[in-house]
C-alpha cells in the first residue's frame, strides 16, 4: 500500500529511463546496420492486427514465404509494363477532374482525389474488375479500403483491440468494421470465383501451358494461371489481394499527394518536370505514356525519391532480432528484441545527404550518389521483407504525373505554405499532410 501514492512517479521514471534507452539503443543500432552488420538476421517479422487481410505483411516464417514465392512473379516488370496503360487511363480521368476544379478557381485537397485514382488503378491492375463502376459490391470494396485502414490504425494504438474477440466488445467500431470486412470478403471471393471460372472455359490459361500464349492481364489473372500461385488456396489468396489492395491504396495515395504538393510548392521543380515531360512527349500533351517513356523521365524519377527521402511516406517498420546482434558499441540486442527503424532519422542523415534538410532531386544523380550506403535510402525497406509493389509504385506516380502535368499546373492558395519546411505532417500507417494538401490548379 505505501508504494501506491509514489508508483505513477516510479512508472513515469521508468518510461523515461526506457525511452531514453531505446533511442540511444536505435541510433547505435542504425551505425551497425550503417556498417552491414548482420542486418540479414533481422528478417523476422512482428506480429500485428490483420490489415483487412492476414496476407504477407503480416505473415511470418514458413507461410510467408510460401506467399511470397508464389506474389512475386506475378508483380514482375514484363507485368507491370502492361499496367502502364491502365495508370494512363486513370491519370487522364484524374486529369479531367483537376481540370474541372481549375475551371471554378477554387482550393481544394488533393489527398481525397490522389486515393481515388490510386485505388481505381489498383483495383483495375490487381483484379482486372471487369464490373461496372456503379456495381454496388465494387462501390462497397472501394470504400472500404480507407475504412479499414482507420479500423488498423485504431487496433495498433489501442493494442487492448488487436485480438478479434476483444475488438468484438467494442459496441462503437465492431459493427461498422465487420460490414467493412463483409465488403472486402464478399467482392474479393466473388471476383476470384468469376476469374477461377474463366479461367477453367480457356483452356489457353491453363498454368501448363507455356508462358508466351498466356493473356497476363492483371496481378490476379496472372497469380491464378501460373504455377507458382497454384501453391495458395482461395483464402490465402483472397487474404493477399486484400492486403495488397489495402497497403498499396495508402501508400499510393500519400506519395502522389506529397508529390502534387511539392510540385505546387516548388515551382522550380514544377517547371522542370513539365520540361522533361514536354520533350518526352512531344506536341500530343495528351497522348498515352508508354512503358518506354517511363524510362526517360529521370528529372521526375529524381523527384519522386526526394519526395520520398523528404516526407518518409512509410516512416516505419519494425523487425524482431533473430539472434543475439552486437553494436558496434559492445552491447548486445538480445535475441526476440524488437527493433524499430525511424526513417526520417536515417533519410535525414547529413552523413549520408548533405545539408539533409534542402529538397534537392540531384542528390540521386549517379555521381552525387557514388558511395551512398545502400541503407541510407531505404522508403520501401531493404532485405528480404522489402516493399512487393516498389516498381509498381514508381510505375504508378511517374505515369500519373505524365498524365497530369502537361495539361495543368499546380499551386498553392495565398495562405499555403511557401517552403516545404512548412508543411505540417501528421502519422498514421503512412505519413500525410496535415489538414489536407490543399492546393489550386490551372490549365496550361
Ligand atoms: C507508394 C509507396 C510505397 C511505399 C513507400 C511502401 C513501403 C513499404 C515498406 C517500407 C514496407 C516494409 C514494411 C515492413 O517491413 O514492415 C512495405 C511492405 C510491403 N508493401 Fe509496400 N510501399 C509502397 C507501395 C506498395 C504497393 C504499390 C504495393 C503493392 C502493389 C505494396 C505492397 C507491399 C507488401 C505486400 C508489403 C509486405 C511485404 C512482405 O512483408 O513480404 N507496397 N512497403
Amino acid at each position: 500500500m505505501a508504494l501506491l501514492p509514489v508508483l505513477p512517479v516510479l512508472l513515469a521514471a521508468a518510461g523515461l529511463a526506457v525511452a531514453a534507452s531505446l533511442a540511444l539503443g536505435l541510433r547505435r543500432f542504425y551505425r551497425a546496420v550503417a556498417e552491414h552488420r548482420r542486418v540479414r538476421l533481422l528478417t523476422a517479422k512482428l506480429p500485428g492486427p490483420p490489415l483487412m487481410g492476414s496476407g504477407l505483411a503480416v505473415l511470418g516464417g514458413g507461410v510467408w514465404r510460401r506467399h511470397r514465392k508464389a506474389i512475386t512473379p506475378s508483380l514482375h516488370l514484363d507485368i507491370l509494363r502492361d499496367f502502364v496503360h491502365i495508370f494512363h487511363k486513370k491519370g487522364a480521368a484524374f486529369a479531367e477532374q483537376l481540370a474541372a476544379l481549375a475551371d471554378r478557381g477554387e482550393a481544394f485537397d488533393v489527398t481525397p482525389l490522389c486515393g481515388a485514382c490510386a485505388n481505381n488503378s489498383i483495383c483495375e491492375t490487381v483484379m482486372s474488375v471487369d464490373v461496372a463502376e456503379d456495381d454496388p459490391g465494387k462501390r462497397a470494396f472501394l470504400d472500404a479500403i480507407p475504412r479499414g485502414l482507420d479500423h488498423f490504425m485504431y487496433r495498433v494504438c489501442h493494442p487492448w483491440f488487436l485480438s478479434e474477440w476483444a475488438y468484438s466488445l467494442n459496441r462503437h467500431s465492431f459493427p461498422d468494421y465487420l460490414e467493412i470486412k463483409g465488403a472486402l470478403n464478399s467482392f474479393t471471393h466473388r471476383i476470384i470465383r468469376e476469374k477461377k471460372e474463366a479461367l477453367r472455359q480457356d483452356p489457353q490459361q491453363q498454368p501448363q501451358q507455356p508462358p508466351p500464349q498466356r493473356r497476363r492481364q492483371a496481378f490476379l489473372d496472372h497469380v491464378l494461371s501460373s504455377e507458382e500461385g497454384a501453391a495458395l488456396s482461395e483464402d490465402e489468396l483472397a487474404e493477399e489481394v486484400k492486403t495488397i489492395v489495402s497497403i498499396a491504396s495508402g501508400s499510393s495515395m500519400d506519395l502522389l499527394s506529397f508529390l502534387l504538393y511539392t510540385l505546387a510548392i516548388r515551382q522550380d521543380v514544377q517547371d522542370r518536370v513539365r520540361q522533361e515531360l514536354d520533350d518526352i512527349l512531344g506536341e500530343d500533351r495528351a497522348r498515352p505514356v508508354l512503358p518506354s517513356d517511363l524510362a526517360h523521365m529521370q528529372y521526375t524519377e529524381r523527384v519522386v525519391k526526394e519526395v520520398l527521402r523528404y516526407f518518409s511516406v512509410v516512416p516505419i517498420f519494425a523487425r524482431a532480432v533473430a539472434e543475439d546482434l552486437v553494436l558496434p558499441s559492445g552491447a548486445t540486442l538480445p535475441r526476440g528484441c524488437q527493433v524499430a527503424f525511424w526513417l526520417p532519422y536515417t533519410h535525414r542523415s547529413a552523413q549520408w545527404f548533405p545539408e539533409p534538410d534542402a529538397f534537392d532531386p540531384d542528390r540521386f544523380l549517379p555521381e552525387r550518389s557514388r558511395g551512398r550506403h545502400p541503407f541510407a535510402f531505404v522508403p520501401f525497406s531493404a532485405g528480404p521483407r522489402n516493399c512487393i509493389g516498389q516498381r509498381y509504385a514508381m510505375m504508378f506516380v511517374k505515369t500519373v504525373v505524365a498524365s497530369l502535368v502537361p495539361r495543368l499546373r499546380f499551386e498553392v492558395p495565398d495562405d499555403g505554405p511557401r517552403t516545404l519546411a512548412d508543411v505540417r505532417l501528421q502519422m498514421n500507417l503512412t505519413v500525410s499532410v496535415r489538414g489536407g494538401a490543399v492546393i489550386r490548379t490551372r490549365r496550361r
